[in-house]
């Protein structure tokens, strides 16, 4: 199966999870970090999805799915016990053109949740595409292991470098390459660090021509 791997802007989205047992409370912890705007629909509730509620952080709903419930969501999460109950939202969910996972119920799925591996806005996802989920969070740990605890911090400080180059130099090659440079580079808040200073002198010596200026 050859599946397309996106990174979807949820921010403020309606997303709709139905159920509110532990595992839809992973799932609703994934479209937390990406600041969906949640419902959430189940008779009953486990207390971690009912303090977010009580908190205002998304809208619980205490009664079972209807049909209609989908109205206007942008992607919905079918975490129920009742299989059925999942598939009847992975038909409302077709019929109204929303994406749907039910989860552990591959058949029933426009999409699955990758096993995520984060610093900051920095993050690897792994999918297998099913064939074993063991193996994406066998790989999630390695990775883990691996990749420094500072990078988001690093990353976050390049942005702002590329940034000021990109608003400062005009779009050719040389800029490029430089970005590509920087990328290789520890670059630190610090006024004077050395990835700063070349991308400063690098400004001086290519001047952005007059009329894209
Ligand atoms: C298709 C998919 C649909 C979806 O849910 O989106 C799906 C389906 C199924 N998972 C099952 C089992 C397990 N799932 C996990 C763990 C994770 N499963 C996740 C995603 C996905 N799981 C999607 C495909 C992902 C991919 O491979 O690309 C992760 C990555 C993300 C997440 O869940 O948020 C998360 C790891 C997060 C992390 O830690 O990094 C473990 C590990 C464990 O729990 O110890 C086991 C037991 C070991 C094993 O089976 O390998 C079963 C059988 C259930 C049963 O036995 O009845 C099915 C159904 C089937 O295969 O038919
Ligand atoms: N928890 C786990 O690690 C795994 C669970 N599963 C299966 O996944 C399913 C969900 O797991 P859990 O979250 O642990 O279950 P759970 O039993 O804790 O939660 C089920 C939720 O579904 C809700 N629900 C039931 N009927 C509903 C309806 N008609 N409308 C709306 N909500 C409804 C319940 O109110 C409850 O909130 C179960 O079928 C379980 O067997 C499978 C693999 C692993």
């Amino acid at each position: 199966m050859s599946l397309f791997p996106i990174f979807l802007k949820l921010t403020g989205r309606p997303c709709v999870v139905i159920g509110a047992g532990r595992l839809a409370e992973s799932k609703i912890e994934s479209l937390r970090a990406a600041e969906a705007a949640i419902t959430v629909i189940a008779p009953r509730a486990i207390d971690a999805i009912a303090e977010r509620a009580d908190a205002g952080e998304l809208i619980l709903r205490a009664r079972p799915y209807v049909e209609g419930d989908l109205a206007g969501a942008f992607l919905v999460v079918a975490a129920t016990d009742d299989p059925a109950v999942n598939r009847a939202v992975f038909a409302e969910a077709t019929a109204s053109g929303v994406l749907c996972n039910a989860v552990d119920d591959p058949p029933f799925c426009d999409f699955y949740f990758p096993s995520v591996v984060r610093r900051g806005d920095l993050q690897l996802a792994i999918s297998t595409a099913g064939n074993s989920p063991a193996l994406a969070q066998q790989l999630r740990k390695e990775l883990n292991e691996q990749l420094p605890l500072d990078l988001g911090d690093w990353l976050a400080d390049l942005g702002n470098l590329r940034r000021e180059v990109v608003t400062a130099e005009p779009l050719n090659e040389s800029r490029r390459l430089l970005l590509h440079q920087l990328a290789q580079r520890h670059v630190c808040a610090y006024d004077q660090c050395p990835s700063r200073l070349l991308a400063r002198e690098h400004a001086r010596t290519n001047p952005i021509p007059m009329e894209k200026a």
